[in-house]
């Protein structure tokens, strides 16, 4: 059955509530990637409950008539928010004009977009411009045995209705503006 799409998903982007790998993959690195067999299914990831998407209308956000992510409650520190889910893939793959594409892990040189298919996670905006600091952070997690991309509190509680930011890095502006 296809999922429900989230309210403000949209249309030209696939809703995956699981990773889509490259058929570039040896059987090696999809071990690595805790994917061996492609075949097992994993649990599909359920729609966000603790943030949502909504469209930035505020004119001096610097994303002001795109999309964010925002906190439906308040959250706690360290705690996980959502797996960022995409198409998993080479880096030697990478779509350079890509907006959405982020490391799964450096040095398998494996990365995950969120450009075609992905989840509420791909809307997440990066703080500059819009907070002090970013308030969540991307780490790894394993899930059923796969290598994942996993949204985390930071350090602090985030407040309902606060709008969920990450650092893309400097590099993502550098290689945008240079
Ligand atoms: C991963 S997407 C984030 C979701 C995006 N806002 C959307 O509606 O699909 C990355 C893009 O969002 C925009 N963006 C995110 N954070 C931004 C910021 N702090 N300042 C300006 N644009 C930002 C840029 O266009 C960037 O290429």
């Amino acid at each position: 059955m296809a999922p429900v799409v989230p309210t403000n998903w949209p249309s030209s982007v696939i809703y995956t509530q699981t990773n889509i790998y490259s058929k570039s993959f040896s059987p090696d690195q999809l071990q690595s990637l805790g994917r061996a067999n492609l075949q097992k299914p994993l649990k599909p990831q359920p729609p966000a409950k603790l943030v949502k998407i909504k469209p930035i209308t505020d004119p001096s956000h610097p994303a002001c008539g795109q999309f964010g992510l925002f906190a439906t409650q308040k959250l706690p520190p360290k705690s996980h928010i959502i797996d960022y889910l995409g198409y998993v893939h080479l880096v030697s793959e990478s779509d350079v004009t890509s907006d959405y594409d982020i490391t799964l892990d450096g040095d398998l040189g494996v990365a995950i977009d969120a450009a075609k298919w992905g989840c509420e996670a791909r809307m997440i905006n990066d703080y500059r411009g819009v907070k002090e600091r970013p308030n969540v952070i991307f780490e790894n997690r394993i899930v059923g045995g796969e290598l994942r991309m996993a949204v985390w509190v930071g350090g602090k509680e985030i407040k309902k209705g606060e709008e969920v930011c990450v650092s893309y890095g400097k590099g993502f502006w550098k290689a945008r503006y240079d």
